[in-house]
This record gives C-alpha cells, sequence and structure tokens, in this order.
C-alpha cells in the first residue's frame, strides 16, 4: 500500500530523451526540460513585450505586459505577421486596435491555417448565400443541398459507391432511402415512389434482415422491365455481390449497379444516368451547415426586428459567422431574405475572392404570395403585419449573383434540380475536392 509521506522510489526505463546536458534520467521525478526545447517558448516570445497599448487603454499591464497577454501566453498560437509594426529601434511589435466597441484588441492567428482544414476535409469552405422574398424556397433548396452534400460512406455502411458505378459500372438505378422513407427514383423519367416504411431498416446490419428492400428491390425489377435499354433485371444477388448491406441513418443514394466491363456501347440512358451519379458522386460527404434566418432568429438575433437597421445587424451577424465556418472549412449555407444589396455586398467584402457565392431565388412576388406557407402574405395584404418584404417592405435583387435560379415558362424546378445547379457550381469552380 502506498500511503503520503512514504512513496516508494519508481525506476523505469525512460526512453532516451536529449535533456541538453547530456544526461539521462533514470528515476521518476521532475527535470527541466530547457526552454528553447520548448515550441512554448515561441509563443511565448512572440506575445510577450511584443504587444503595444493604445491611449485610453483599459488593460492593466504588469511588467510590460497586459493581462490577456499573459494569458495568450498559455495558447498555443504563432505570431505571423498580421498586425506586426516595427518600433524605434525596429523591434517587432504587435499592434493593437480597436474596432467598434473594443479597444485594445490584437489579431491572433494559429499555425493551423485554412488550407490544413481543407486538405483535412477535402473540401474548400465557401458560403452559399441564398437570397430572396419569403416562400421562395430558401429553406427548401438549402435542405436539398444539405441532403446532397452529406451523402456518402458516413451515412451508410457497405455500398456500391458512385466512383465505382463511374469507372467500371452502369448504373440502373437510383434508391434513395431515407429512415422515414424509402424513395424509388427511376432516373430516366424522373418518376418517383413512396414506398411504405418502418424502422427495421435502421435496426438492421445486413441487407437480408429488411423485408422492405425485398419490396423494392420487386419495385425496381418492374420498373426495369418497362425499360429495354436496361437489360439485366436487378436481383437481391446483385445487391448482395456489392455489398449493398446498410445502416441509413439520414439520406443515402444507393446505386444498384451491374458491372459492365464488357460493354462498349453505352446507351444514351446509361451515360446519362452516368453522369448524373458522378455529379452526385462528387458533392457527396462534404461537411455543410446552414444558416436559416428563421433559426438564427431564434437565438443569436433574437434581439432583432424586422426594421431596416435590425435587418442590416441580422444579416451583419449571418455574414460573419458563416466567414468563420467557410474558415473552417464548412461549406456554409446561408438562406435569409437579405433584402438590401449593401448588405449582402458587406457579406460578401468579408471573405475571399470566390468564397462568396449568391445565389439569387428570383420567384415573382405572386408565386410567393400563392404558396405562403405561414399565412404571413395574407396577414400583411390585412395590414396585420407590418414592413413585409414584398408587400410594403423593399426588396432589392442581386445585380451579379453568381447563380440565379428562377422559372422556366412558369414551370419551377424542383427544389433538389435547383439544388443541384448550386452543386454543379461548386463543382465546376473547385469547391468539392473528389
Ligand atoms: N416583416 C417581415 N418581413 C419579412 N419576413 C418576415 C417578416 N416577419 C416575419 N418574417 C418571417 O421571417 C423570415 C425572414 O427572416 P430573415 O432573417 O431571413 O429576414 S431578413 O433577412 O432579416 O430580412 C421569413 O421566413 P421564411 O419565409 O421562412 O424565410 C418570414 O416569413
Ligand atoms: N422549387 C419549388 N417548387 C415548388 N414548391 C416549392 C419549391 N421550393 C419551395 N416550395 C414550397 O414553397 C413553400 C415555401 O418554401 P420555403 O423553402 O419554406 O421558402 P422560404 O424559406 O423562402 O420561405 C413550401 O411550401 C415549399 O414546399
Amino acid at each position: 500500500m502506498i500511503t503520503a509521506g512514504n512513496r516508494p522510489s519508481i525506476r523505469c526505463p525512460l526512453p532516451e530523451i536529449d535533456l541538453g546536458g547530456g544526461s539521462t534520467p533514470t528515476k521518476l521525478g521532475f527535470f527541466k526540460i530547457p526552454a528553447s526545447n520548448c515550441c512554448y517558448k515561441s509563443a511565448r516570445s512572440s506575445f510577450s513585450a511584443t504587444v503595444k497599448a493604445m491611449e485610453g487603454s483599459k488593460v492593466s499591464c504588469v511588467d510590460g505586459k497586459a493581462d490577456f497577454v499573459r494569458e495568450l501566453d498559455k495558447a498555443d498560437s504563432n505570431a505571423d505577421d498580421k498586425g506586426l509594426v516595427e518600433d524605434s529601434k525596429g523591434k517587432s511589435m504587435r499592434q493593437m486596435s480597436t474596432i467598434g466597441n473594443s479597444s485594445n484588441i490584437v489579431w491572433h492567428k494559429c499555425s493551423v491555417k485554412k488550407i490544413d482544414r481543407q486538405e483535412l476535409l477535402q473540401q474548400k469552405g465557401c458560403v452559399i448565400w441564398i437570397t430572396g422574398l419569403s416562400g421562395s424556397g430558401l429553406c427548401s433548396i438549402a435542405c436539398c443541398y444539405l441532403n446532397c452534400s452529406l451523402l456518402g460512406p458516413k451515412c451508410c455502411l457497405g455500398y456500391a459507391t458512385f466512383d465505382d458505378a463511374s469507372t467500371f459500372c452502369c448504373c440502373t438505378f437510383v434508391l434513395k432511402i431515407t429512415t422515414d422513407c424509402h424513395y424509388l427514383k427511376n432516373p430516366i423519367e424522373g418518376k418517383g415512389e413512396q414506398i411504405e416504411c418502418t424502422d427495421s431498416l435502421d435496426n438492421s446490419s445486413s441487407i437480408s434482415d429488411v423485408p422492405e428492400l425485398h419490396v423494392l428491390v420487386q419495385k425496381v425489377n418492374s420498373a426495369a422491365a418497362c425499360v429495354e435499354q436496361i437489360g439485366d433485371i436487378v436481383g437481391m444477388d446483385d445487391i448482395e455481390l456489392l455489398g449493398v448491406g446498410f445502416k441509413v441513418k439520414r439520406w443515402c443514394f444507393i446505386v444498384m449497379s451491374r458491372i459492365l466491363q464488357m460493354r462498349s456501347n453505352r446507351t444514351l440512358y446509361e451515360s446519362q444516368t452516368l453522369s448524373k451519379c458522378q455529379k452526385l458522386s462528387h458533392c457527396r460527404g462534404k461537411l455543410t451547415y446552414i444558416l436559416d434566418g428563421d433559426n438564427v432568429r431564434h437565438g443569436l438575433n433574437r434581439d432583432l426586428s424586422f426594421k431596416a437597421v435590425d435587418r442590416a445587424e441580422n444579416i451583419r451577424r449571418i455574414g460573419e459567422v458563416a466567414k468563420l465556418f467557410a474558415d473552417a472549412g464548412v461549406i456554409c449555407i446561408a438562406s435569409l431574405i437579405s433584402p438590401y444589396r449593401k448588405d449582402r455586398d458587406a457579406c460578401r467584402a468579408l471573405l475571399s475572392k470566390g468564397e462568396f457565392i449568391e445565389v439569387f431565388m428570383d420567384m415573382p412576388l405572386r408565386v410567393c404570395e400563392a404558396r405562403d406557407p405561414k399565412g404571413l402574405y395574407k396577414l400583411a395584404r390585412a395590414g396585420k403585419i407590418e414592413g413585409f418584404t414584398g408587400i410594403d417592405d423593399p426588396y432589392e435583387p442581386p445585380l451579379n449573383s453568381e447563380i440565379v435560379l428562377q422559372q422556366k415558362g412558369g414551370v419551377c424546378a424542383s427544389p433538389c434540380d435547383m439544388a443541384e445547379t448550386v452543386i454543379s457550381y461548386l463543382e465546376e469552380n473547385g469547391y468539392l475536392i473528389s
């Protein structure tokens, strides 16, 4: 038994550590590691005595170091050139700034850079800013995009990948499966079919445990039989052969594919399907986060009204948060009315060139008003809500947005098809590193 004050001397072999003094300790205890061996020192030296306080500073200083600077001494942070100025002796000093109501603040950067995060995530952070009238589909397209971008191995175990499909297989069908419904889509005709769901998908790890999937396969087969070009009928064996056993968490696309290495003359259908699958494969597994105007107003921006000045603040805050997400490497979707051009442009100015992708939901007011999912247009028309965008408050459409989504011939594309337009843009502009 070990009691206080009666600590046995413990001997254990330690790995060779060069302590600079030439000795290797054999006894467990405290030993001094020369400061020059510690990266801590470089962080310390970069902050201590290099901060120049500004007049009127309320920061207390001891030994030439402000309290918060000593706090920063603890942080693992490397100095960079940002904010460094030289004093009269040519020594580097970190410039303090006053921004808004904050005085004596400095900019700290970390040695782990944005590019490191991008490499880790295999994607480039950016902000997709979706603007338009209430009811134009801001939320719907953002959610569709999110579903598409999350697809991939993180969502299902064991599956036929789109990459496989594009390299050596020919896709016959794309099944889109969620925890609450199965959705079978025939990519040729774009027709879909809802299939009843049970919980068994969630609890099963093997495809043969899922009776609904057998039903699904039969439906695939009967649909396949109607399309001549498809040829062979998809069966359970094909699925098992390709390892399509799964545990579905959110959304999941599964390609039921047949290996068609020998087939040279691909039909139009096959190439169309392939290109669609390739597109999806590029965006799956990408980390995306939505900042929705309504949702953010439930928390961070709960103090803001719909007066112009508060809308501007709403947009400014969301722009700043979106910028942080993009810096973290996340594809951040900000979906909010953001009616004023100058407020949106100010957010654009926060980001590097190309990182702010403005998407204009160019839906006519009459369409949005006819949808009126919350009944707010009706209330606004009746004068029960004041300052409602599009009714008695302005909306300034973007002049040069990267993407404009609008009806064609009076027909509105589905939110998913619209999301695909955004995905294509990201793909073409190198935001989805495959
Ligand atoms: N006066 C007024 N004008 C416009 N919109 C109103 C108003 N009052 C409430 N709402 C509902 O709030 C949602 C818009 O919030 P946002 O944060 O996107 O607006 S803004 O960007 O600050 O203009 C928006 O919800 P969604 O339609 O779901 O986007 C509106 O229905
Ligand atoms: N592309 C679309 N085609 C048809 N209806 C749509 C489309 N996008 C959205 N909707 C419908 O319009 C309504 C408003 O959509 P929503 O995404 O909530 O708009 P917002 O966030 O702009 O208020 C919803 O009932 C939604 O189902």
